[in-house]
């Protein structure tokens, strides 16, 4: 659906944030774009919804240059930014200004998310809480059911029961004809939602993989003292979680938190790891 090609960008003078960035977002998926502070996450859900502009490269939405911001490809696409201005109107009147953008937009769906936040149609959107902005943004961009949706850092500013509440909204509307993109650092906010993670580091693409090919590669969990295996990467601060190579043990939910760690600091280990799985399931 959307494909970023040897894509390179940096602000005006300033280091190069993205550096030869090669992804493919398809229908189906719920991504998890998870990076460090200052890793660029921002930048390319921007460029990738025709906001800034790459240096070279390209950002294609079904062949079509988002650079272009052209009619066909917007009404498709809608960013939950992670900073925004929204205007001292009332949720009402932002929702008949703006809706009109998006031809699948449903006003049936969009009041019904505003009253499952607790919020009413009739609040001035600049007398509300951050959290509560959000989740007017969050509902707005769910209602556009357009067939690419953004989040960054979307679960900012949510207390825990809305944390939750929006894991229970995004799987309720995950269909084989949408994708789902969202960027955060939180990845335990993510857990159950997402099933393709991505991880940018370095101003690169550290990993892309599917979440069924993580957990039929790799093992999570505190390994038993008669385990032999040496593990690709262990945390002896809590409680001594390790990934090792799963090899004939049974399957285990994929812990995010430890994959980004060991992601991090064992670059190009767990791919290796998780290349070599799938070329012995092809043999
Ligand atoms: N308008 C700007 N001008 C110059 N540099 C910028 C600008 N916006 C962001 N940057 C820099 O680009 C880099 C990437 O920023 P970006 O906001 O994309 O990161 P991020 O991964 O989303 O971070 P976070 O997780 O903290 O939100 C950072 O080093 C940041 O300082």
């Amino acid at each position: 659906m959307l494909t970023v090609k040897h894509l390179n960008f940096n602000y005006p003078n300033s280091r190069f944030v993205l550096k030869s960035i090669n992804l493919d977002f398809t229908a189906g998926n719920i991504y998890g774009l998870f990076g460090k502070n200052g890793e660029g996450k921002s930048t390319l859900l921007k460029i990738m919804t025709g906001l800034l502009f790459p240096k070279n490269g390209n950002c294609l939405l079904e062949g079509n240059e988002m650079r272009k911001r052209e009619v066909q490809s917007l009404q498709h696409i809608f960013l939950v930014p992670e900073d925004f201005e929204l205007p001292a109107i009332s949720i009402l009147s932002f929702e008949k200004v703006q809706s009109c953008f998006y031809p699948q937009f449903s006003k049936e769906q969009f009041y019904e998310l505003i009253k499952e936040f607790q919020l009413s149609p009739t609040d001035v959107i600049s007398k509300l809480s951050f959290g509560q902005k959000k989740k007017v943004l969050i509902a707005f961009g769910i209602a556009t059911n357009t067939k690419l949706l953004l989040m960054d850092e979307p679960t900012n500013g949510l207390d825990i029961p809305s944390k939750s509440q929006f894991r229970k909204v995004m799987a309720s509307i995950a269909n084989e004809n949408k994708c789902i993109v969202i960027s955060t650092h939180q990845v335990r906010d993510l857990h159950s939602l997402i099933n393709h993670v991505m991880i940018l580091d370095n101003a690169q693409v550290a990993f892309d993989q599917p979440l069924d090919k993580v957990s039929d590669g790799l093992w999570f969990g505190k390994p038993s003292t008669n385990d032999s295996t040496e593990p690709i990467y262990s945390e002896s601060s809590f409680g001594g979680k390790a990934i090792l190579p799963r090899l004939d043990k049974n399957e285990t939910e994929v812990d995010l938190e430890l994959l980004f760690n060991g992601v991090l600091s064992t670059p190009g280990k767990i791919n290796a790891i998780l290349n070599q799985t799938q070329n012995d399931e092809r043999v």
